[in-house]
């Protein structure tokens, strides 16, 4: 059966600045994002993946090429298929606090997109789908009514998830969206979008500097090194046949518990299935590592 993709990427390039400060971020890129899958998209710093979420997502420019969404190009979207496009394509980003209105209680950040997009039938109905939001991404339901300062990183980027689920998209951009969490709280938000993927039959881009991450989630993995997509496959593939040289050094530069599960099976608490990481990697001695437990 032919697989469907939601977004169609052909040849996209994106330029920033002039002349000599001319800077081509995004330099001919080509890929294809299937309905219900994960794409993980990895690079460091600079290589441009931010800016391929950007224009895909109509927030940023596009230089030359063609960006289709369900077969038609995002540049020529009447009103009608905009607002379409804006409900059923998500971002999150990996600071939710950044984003979070400090001012509005968690309820009412959750509430915004479904009176925006008027999905509740009336008050009631509006509160009822909060709660059950809050319960989808392992939230108390009294956090309604408090204010998301009081809530740790890893609650922070629930909420945003919530948020995001609230307008009931199909698409998500996950752009770090674990990068500032501790090792173990990396893994429940990461499960966590496991899960919702196969209750809500989302398609996902993944975006992260580190492929041990990126590796869990997807199911075929874009390696981009200063501007270009230097290496694709099935994720298994890219992790542990990596062509590119630069896909090897992404590797040695994440020392990530599966990685050292690999190499130095003695030292990593680790359940492969789970995964559930259950502390910090740390180096103790010149390739020496261990997982250290996370402080009480
Ligand atoms: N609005 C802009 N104006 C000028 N240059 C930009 C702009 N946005 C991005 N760039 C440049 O384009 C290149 C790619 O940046 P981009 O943010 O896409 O990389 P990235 O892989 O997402 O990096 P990071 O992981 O740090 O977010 C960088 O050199 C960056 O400086």
């Amino acid at each position: 059966m032919k697989q469907v993709s939601v977004f169609n990427v052909s040849h996209l390039s994106v330029v920033f600045g002039k002349n000599r400060q001319r800077q081509m971020a995004v330099n001919d890129v080509s890929f294809q994002i299937p309905r219900g899958k994960t794409i993980g998209l990895v690079g460091e710093s600079g290589s441009g993946k931010s800016t391929i979420a950007r224009a895909i997502s109509k927030i940023g420019p596009i230089t030359s090429g063609r960006v289709n969404y369900e077969g038609k190009s995002i540049e020529q979207f009447n009103s009608a298929d905009k607002r379409k496009f804006r409900r059923n394509v998500q971002m999150i980003f990996q600071d939710p606090f950044e984003s979070l209105n400090p001012r509005l209680k968690v309820g009412e950040i959750i509430a915004e997109g479904i009176d925006n997009f008027h999905l509740a039938k009336n008050k009631h109905d509006r509160f009822h789908q909060v709660e059950a939001l809050l319960i989808s991404v392992g939230l108390p339901v009294d956090a309604i009514d408090r204010y998301p300062h009081e809530f740790s990183g890893g609650q922070r980027q629930r909420i945003g998830i919530a948020r995001a689920l609230a307008i009931q998209p199909k698409f998500l951009i996950l752009d770090e969206p674990v990068s500032a969490l501790d090792v173990s709280i990396q893994a429940q938000i990461i499960n966590l979008l496991k899960d919702i993927q196969k209750q809500r039959n989302l398609t996902y881009l993944f975006i992260a500097h580190d492929l041990s991450i990126v590796r869990y989630i997807s199911d075929s993995i874009l390696v981009m090194y200063k501007g270009r997509i230097v290496e694709t496959g099935p994720a298994e593939e890219v992790y542990q046949h990596p062509l590119h040289q630069y896909t090897r050094s992404l590797l040695s530069a994440a020392p990530q518990a599966d990685l050292y599960y690999e190499r130095r099976k003695k030292f990593v608490t680790y359940d492969r299935d789970q995964f559930n990481l259950t502390g910090k990697l740390v180096e103790v001695e010149p390739d020496h590592w261990v997982l250290q437990a996370p402080a009480k």
